[in-house]
C-alpha cells in the first residue's frame, strides 16, 4: 500500500543470552514469484509457507486486479487460479506495489507484452527508486512507458500489442531486471535471452522450469546466458516456499553478537545465489553449524545452529555482493562488534534500495559510536570488539525494513541499546520480527 503507515518508534536494550528456536517466515523473493507464476499458469497453484508480509500481499492484490483468482485458505496457505500466459486483462485501477521493488519490477515485466495499459505506483520509498532499468529492456519488446523524470513512479506502461523476443545483457547485477525480461519473454513468441555477467538470485529460472517452461542457463564467455522459449503453457504447481535466508540473517546475527547466545534456525535456504552472508560470517569466525542439509520446495535448505562468537573483520570479496546484497546492513552491524575493520566493496546497488543503505547505515552507526569510511561503492566499518559499541542513539530508518531491523539488532548488544524512529516498514518482509526476537529473549519493543 502506498500510504506509509504511522511511524512506530521502537527500542532494543542490551539483552541477555538469546536461546531457543527461530522459525523464520517464507522467502519473500519466492513468495512474489509463486503468486505471479501461479497467475500465469492454467489451473490452480497451491502455495504453502507464503510470506504474508505487506510486499507480497500487494503482489497478490495486483494479480487479482489482472484477472487471477486468489484465496487465502489458512496461515501461509494460498490458492491461485491462473489465467494462462497472455491471459491478463487490463486492471481497472492503478497497481500499487507499496514498498516493493521486486513486486513492481516483476509485474511490469509480466504486463509489458500484453496489449493494454497499466499504471503503477508505490510508497514514498518506491517512488524514489529507478525504474528505467526495467522499462528500457521492456521497450525492446515493444512496450512504451511514461513516468516521472528518470522513469520514476507513478508510471504508465503500455504493453506491446505484437511483442518481439529480445536478447538483453543486464547492465547492473539485478535479479529483478533479469526476471522482468524473462516474464515479458513468456508472452512473446520465440526465444528471449538474458545475459548477466554476475549470477544473481535464480528463483525465476528455477520456478519457471518447475511450472513447465523451456528455460536453460549456460555459462558462456560473456556471462550466464538464460534462454527462455516464449508462449509456453505453464502448469499449476504445489509450491512449498522455503524460509527466507535474508530474514534469518537478523536472529542469526543477533545470536553472534549477544553474549552467551545459542539458537537453532531450521530450514533456511542455502541457495548459492543467496548465501553470501553466511559464507562471510564463517570467514569472520562465526560458529554456525549446518545440520540436516536437504532439499525443500526445489531449494537446498539446512538447519543452522548458531553460537555467540568472537569475530574478526575481513575484506568481503566484491564478487560476492549479488549473493548477499540485502544483508550488508546487518553485516555492517556485526562488523561493528568484530575486532578490526571490515571492508565491503562493490556495493553501490545498496544506494538504490528502499533507502540509500550505505548512507543510512553509515549515519546510524556513527551516531552509535562506530567509525565508518564510505565512498559511492564502498562501506568500511571499524570494529570496536564485543563490548565496544556504545549505541544509545535514535537511528533513522528511511522507510526501510532492513535498516530498522539492523539497528534493533545492534541495540540488543550495544552498551546503551538503540532506538529507531520508525519500525513500521518491518511489516513488509518480517511481520513477526518483534515476537520472534522477544521469544528468543531479546529486549525489543515499541515505544508507546
Ligand atoms: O529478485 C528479487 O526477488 C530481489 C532482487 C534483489 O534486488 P535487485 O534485483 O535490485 O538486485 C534484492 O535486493 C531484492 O530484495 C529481491
Ligand atoms: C531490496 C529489497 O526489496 P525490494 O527491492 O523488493 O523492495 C529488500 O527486501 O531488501
Amino acid at each position: 500500500m502506498s500510504a506509509h503507515a504511522t511511524p512506530i518508534p521502537m527500542s532494543a536494550r542490551k539483552s541477555g543470552a538469546l536461546k531457543g528456536t527461530a522459525s523464520i517466515p517464507g522467502d519473500k523473493s519466492i513468495s512474489h514469484r509463486a503468486l505471479i507464476f501461479g497467475a500465469m499458469a492454467v489451473g490452480e497453484t497451491r502455495i504453502s509457507g507464503l510470506l504474508e508480509g505487506q510486499d507480497v500481499l500487494d503482489t497478490a492484490k495486483a494479480m487479482q486486479s489482472l484477472g487471477a483468482a486468489i484465496s487465502r485458505e489458512g496461515t501461509g496457505e494460498w490458492r491461485v487460479n491462473g489465467v494462462g500466459v497472455g491471459g491478463f486483462s487490463e486492471p481497472e485501477d492503478v497497481i500499487d506495489c507499496g514498498n516493493s521493488g521486486t513486486g513492481v519490477r516483476l509485474i511490469m515485466g509480466a504486463v509489458a507484452t500484453h496489449d493494454f495499459a497499466t499504471t503503477f505506483t508505490g510508497d514514498a520509498s518506491l517512488r524514489k527508486r529507478p525504474m528505467g532499468r526495467v522499462t528500457d529492456p521492456l521497450a525492446l519488446f515493444g512496450a512504451r512507458s511514461v513516468g516521472r523524470s528518470q522513469g520514476r513512479l507513478p508510471l504508465t506502461l503500455i504493453g506491446a500489442a505484437e511483442p518481439v523476443p529480445v536478447t538483453y545483457t543486464t547492465p547492473v547485477p539485478s535479479a529483478q531486471v533479469k526476471s522482468a525480461v524473462l516474464l515479458a519473454g513468456l508472452t512473446a513468441p520465440g526465444k528471449t535471452v538474458v545475459i548477466e555477467k554476475e549470477a544473481t538470485r535464480d528463483h525465476t529460472e528455477r520456478m519457471l522450469k518447475g511450472f513447465g517452461a523451456d528455460i536453460t542457463t549456460e555459462k558462456t564467455a560473456e556471462g550466464y546466458k538464460i534462454t527462455l522459449t516464449g508462449q509456453p503453457e505453464l502448469k499449476p504447481q504445489d509450491v512449498a516456499v522455503p524460509r527466507d535466508p535474508s530474514s534469518a540473517a537478523f536472529p542469526v546475527c543477533a545470536a553472534l553478537i549477544v553474549e552467551g547466545s545459542e539458537i537453532f534456525v531450521p530450514g533456511v535456504s542455502q541457495n548459492g545465489t543467496r548465501n553470501g552472508l553466511y559464507t562471510t560470517l564463517v570467514e569472520m569466525g562465526a560458529d554456525i553449524a549446518y545440520e540436516n542439509e536437504r532439499e525443500e520446495g526445489g531449494e537446498p535448505v539446512a538447519d543452522l545452529r548458531v553460537k555467540y562468537s568472537k569475530l574478526k573483520g575481513i575484506d568481503v570479496p566484491p564478487e560476492r555482493a549479488a549473493s548477499m546484497i540485502d544483508e550488508y546492513p546487518i553485516l555492517s552491524v556485526v562488523a561493528s562488534f568484530a575486532e578490526g575493520k571490515t571492508v565491503m566493496k562493490g556495493v553501490k546497488e545498496l544506494r538504490v534500495k528502499e533507502s540509500d543503505r550505505i548512507d543510512a547505515m553509515a549515519r546510524g552507526l556513527e551516531k552509535c559510536g562506530v567509525t565508518i569510511e564510505e565512498d559511492h561503492d564502498t562501506l568500511i566499518v571499524h570494529g570496536l570488539g564485543p563490548n565496544g559499541v556504545k549505541g544509545g542513539a535514535t537511528c533513522e530508518t528511511h522507510i526501510d525494513h532492513r535498516i530498522a531491523m539492523s539497528f534493533l539488532v545492534l541495540g540488543m548488544a550495544a552498551q546503551n541499546g538503540c532506538q529507531v524512529d520508525d519500525g513500521s516498514p518491518i511489516a513488509t518482509s518480517f511481520p513477526d520480527f518483534e515476537k520472534l526476537m522477544t521469544g528468543l529473549g531479546a529486549e525489543v519493543s515499541r515505544d508507546n
